[in-house]
């Protein structure tokens, strides 16, 4: 994946996807399917990402169950080509296949099939991004670095701007397992952002910190943007997602369910989604109650009712 020019084959795009010839590409992804190969979860069905009730379920009765291998096919049959300059957010329900769809762009989750095309070096940003939790901050930004193809002597030259953009005081020089979650996210923003990449790949990195670093994160985003990079973001908030991207793929099931600019699409989603949302919201509050007051098992059996009563539709419920 080191550049267009050494593709092995032109990538086949289905009928639809938005290709512009005027622009540079900088990240073609062509029929991109991902399974996960999952051991000792239990030899039980593939469970559907999208059935909240069933993976509560199933997260309550795993100690019951066997040992076995399953396989989650995350990403299916995914294609878009992305330019230089945009700023693409992704957007799906939880497990829809966003963060596997980012991590495999970023180059750490290889395809199971299909391709994906790069021009340049992709670098994840997130709160999945590995830092070595027994290591100190700065331990870590010589690591992170390094990782990145800095040079020892280039690490010198950058490291006193890592550690005042990151503005966690002293706990810079203690193990990173000392931290907050928003102080590790601020290094792990500040290492990864520390030579630019051409693709950036933001996996709900600005959900965590303070205002005050979300808008020093924001504006070194919008820097990186004007030089013409491509960034890729996943956000469950709407308004990071309006702020700062200029497209929208909506990810469902492993799919693309629509592309193109962030209000349509977001019209789209609240269509299928916002009621069902709101009322799976008010069944899990009402669930944690339950807990709460009669144990998990109440908790199970009152989402399993509700699940069956789901299931048969709103004219039988
Ligand atoms: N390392 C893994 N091993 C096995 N299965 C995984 C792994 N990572 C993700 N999955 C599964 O792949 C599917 C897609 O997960 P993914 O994290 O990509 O979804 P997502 O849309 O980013 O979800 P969320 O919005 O909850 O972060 C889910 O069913 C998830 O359980």
């Amino acid at each position: 994946m080191d550049g267009l020019e050494a593709a092995p084959a032109p990538p086949q795009l289905p009928p639809g996807s938005i290709v512009d010839q005027t622009r540079p590409p900088s990240v073609i992804a062509s029929h991109v399917d991902i399974t996960y190969r999952v051991f000792g979860t239990g030899s039980g069905p593939e469970v559907d990402p999208q059935d909240d009730a069933g993976i509560f379920r199933r997260l309550a009765t795993r100690s019951r169950s066997g040992v076995g291998v399953r396989e989650v096919h995350a990403v299916r049959d995914v294609s878009f080509v992305a330019y230089r300059g945009e700023s693409i957010g992704l957007i799906g329900r939880n497990g829809s296949g966003k963060s596997t769809l980012l991590r495999s762009i970023a180059g750490l989750v290889p395809p199971t099939g299909g391709q994906i095309w790069i021009d340049g070096r992709a670098a994840l940003l997130g709160v999945g991004a590995v830092l070595l939790p027994k290591m100190t901050g700065r331990q870590n930004i010589h690591i992170g670095c390094l990782a990145q193809g800095f040079t020892p002597a280039q690490v010198e030259e950058v490291i006193d701007e890592i550690v005042e953009f990151a503005d966690i005081g002293p706990f810079i020089d203690l193990p990173m397992n000392t931290y907050s979650t928003g102080m590790a996210a601020r290094l792990r923003f500040a290492i990864s952002t520390a030579a630019v990449p051409e693709i950036l790949v933001i996996d709900e990195a600005l959900a965590t910190g303070d205002s005050a670093f979300k808008d020093k994160a924001q504006e070194r985003i919008e820097t990186f943007q004007a030089q013409a990079g491509t960034v890729f973001m996943v956000s469950h908030s709407r308004s990071s997602i309006e702020k700062m991207c200029d497209r929208v793929l909506w990810i469902d099931e492993g799919r693309v369910l629509a592309d193109g600019e962030p209000e349509p699409v977001f019209g789209l989603y609240n269509r299928k989604y916002g009621k069902h949302r709101q009322v799976w919201r008010q069944r899990f509050e009402e669930a944690k109650e339950i807990e709460l007051n009669e144990g998990p098992e109440a908790a199970t059996e009152f989402l399993d009712r509700w699940d069956r009563r789901a299931r048969r539709g709103p004219q039988r419920s």
